[in-house]
């Protein structure tokens, strides 16, 4: 082909494509049923927008400003509509009529089957949470607490070891806290002991799970990108095949022993797997296998290495907290769950306040109304007809740090959760209606249908810890490290600028760093712990 006969070709592929631009622009900005909605120009136009942000883990601190700027709901890809209301919160999660986003089927990845948390059709969720949701009840985990608490006595000598008198050893509390969180859900998934607390072999676990949930937080939000999965994963291959077969080996081992062999994950659904639609088909294990790793492991870890930022710079709270521990407990063999630490108001408020400054689920949890009920009655989301195909969510991160109803939502202020009885003095000042409404407002674990199966033990889990801790050793910031340690650095202006806040990656879940602590033998209590 000559050049004279090239460049005709290009003019014309050219002038095509500029006429496709201009058709999808007008598409989308003029016809589209969701033109008058506000929100950033290229979020209007393509999912690259949020796309971008989420390649940049940075998503929940621009949708955070967007609100501010564009009002309480807002467009931020040219499909979907985010809402920052507490009405929008119960008109989306709690209606019968809503399923999961489309966007959920990129986070399946190269997976056969759907694990329960991407299960978008209905009855296939609702079939799969019968089965798995039994292994997360209060009672399965009173079962189930002796197995974690060996697995936080693991976690204690590590710290007590790192506490030598007069030259304490800085521990990166992350780090230390994402050990703990796998090798408790490895025993509640399949018996099976990862040792990441005191062994290397595994430990590349929690870096793996975060380099997968970025991955699918980023083709969530600009599906595009998911076509690339392939070749991320080759480039990624050593680690993945590295968990691959940690998973694999995890599953074969558990089914070579007895079904009650541990009380896990396993000994409740041995009967059921292989039953297909009566229970769970066999393949199915494992995506549930790697849900159970990545939910359960990542976000308790979160929740107790944010604990760990807040008390260790709120003095007035970490005293409060200490006291009310070690005055409601007599000795350590006191601490399990029950009515004691049930007693125990403040650490539960600061386990709520830390779920809410700093909470583990960070995406937009996307919804639409299911294709089967198009046409029925019209899907109304705070006041807003939404039109078949839309995608609606609300972020949590966002909702939490809204004034409306948290105020300071900034300050870490564990009085907030803790009201007086209903009917009682404040009841009259009006002080039981605001507590109502910010009850309202806190779902760290969601609500509806597809709410966290995990809260019971990401309750225990983090209490059983802290309270502990806090029995056993006193602890501080690291020398030198107050300004590094996970805290925001002021004067930045993308949302990482206030020091007292614990910086969060978002990467549907929460990739962080710190803080480093020094932990400090309590007076002769820690000798229980050298003597076990
Ligand atoms: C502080 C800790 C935790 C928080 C804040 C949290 C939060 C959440 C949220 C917001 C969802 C909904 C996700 C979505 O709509 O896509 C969810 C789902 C889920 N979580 Fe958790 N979670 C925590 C701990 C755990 C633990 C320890 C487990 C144990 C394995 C767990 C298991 C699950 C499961 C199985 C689902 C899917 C539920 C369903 O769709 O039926 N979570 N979690």
């Amino acid at each position: 082909m000559d050049s004279r006969q090239v460049l005709p070709l290009i003019i014309t592929y050219t002038v095509a494509c500029i006429i496709s631009l201009l058709f999808l622009t007008a598409s989308r900005l003029i016809f589209h049923p969701l033109r008058n909605y506000p929100g950033p120009l290229l979020a209007r136009l393509t999912d690259a927008y949020p796309g971008y942000f989420a390649i940049r883990k940075c998503l929940h601190l621009k949708t955070y400003y967007n609100f501010q700027k564009y009002g309480p709901v807002l467009r931020q890809a040219p499909n979907r509509l985010i809402f920052n209301t507490i009405t929008a919160l119960h008109d989306i999660y709690l209606n019968p009529k809503v399923t999961k986003g489309d966007s959920y089927r990129s986070s399946q990845l190269r997976a056969k089957y759907p694990s329960i948390i991407n299960a978008i059709d209905r009855d296939q969720h609702r079939r799969k949470r019968k089965f798995i949701g039994q292994a997360l009840t209060e009672r399965s985990m009173r079962s189930f607490e002796p197995v974690m608490s060996s697995q936080i006595d693991i976690f204690l000598k590590i710290l007590l070891r790192s506490s030598r008198k007069g030259n304490p050893i800085p521990v990166n509390v992350s780090k230390q806290c994402q050990y703990l969180g796998v090798d408790v859900i490895g025993m509640l998934a399949f018996g099976h002991q990862f040792k990441t607390q005191t062994e290397d072999s595994f430990r590349f676990i929690p870096q793996v799970i975060d380099a997968m949930s970025w991955r699918i937080n980023t083709y969530m939000h600009f599906p595009l990108l998911s076509y690339l999965e392939n070749v991320l994963a080759i480039l990624g291959k050593r680690q993945v095949i590295r968990f691959g077969d940690a998973v694999t080996s995890m599953i074969k081992a558990r089914m070579a022993q007895d079904k009650d062999a541990h009380h896990d994950l396993y000994s409740i659904v041995a009967d059921y797997i292989g039953k297909g639609q009566q229970g769970l088909y066999r393949g199915e294990l494992w995506p549930e296998a790697i849900l159970f790793i990545m939910a359960g492991g990542t976000t308790t870890a979160t929740t107790m290495s944010a604990m760990f930022f807040y008390l260790s710079r709120n003095p007035a709270v970490y005293s409060t907290l200490a006291t009310e521990i070690r005055s409601t407990f007599k000795s350590a063999d006191e601490i399990h769950s029950g009515s004691q630490l049930n007693s125990c108001k403040y650490l539960r408020a600061c386990i709520d306040e830390t779920l809410r400054m700093s909470p583990p689920s960070l995406a937009i949890l996307w919804r639409q109304q299911e294709a089967r009920d198009h046409g029925n009655d019209p899907f109304i989301v705070d006041g807003h007809i939404i039109p078949p195909g839309t995608q609606v969510g609300v972020s949590l991160y966002s909702l939490f740090h809204n004034e409306e109803y948290f105020p300071n939502s900034f300050t870490f202020m564990p009085e907030r959760w803790l009201d007086s009885p209903v009917g009682g003095e404040d009841a009259v000042s009006g002080h039981e209606t605001v507590s109502t409404t910010i009850r309202k407002a806190f779902v760290p674990f969601l609500i509806g249908d597809r709410a966290c199966a995990g809260k019971p033990m990401a309750y225990l889990e983090a209490s059983l810890t802290l309270a502990r801790v806090l029995w056993f050793f006193d602890f501080e910031v690291a020398p030198g490290q107050v300004e590094s340690s996970g805290a925001g650095k002021p004067g930045r202006t993308d949302g990482r600028g206030r020091p007292d806040e614990f910086q969060l990656d978002d990467i549907f879940v929460a990739a962080h760093d710190g803080p480093t602590l020094i932990f400090n033998r309590r007076d002769d209590f820690w000798r229980t712990l050298e003597r076990d």
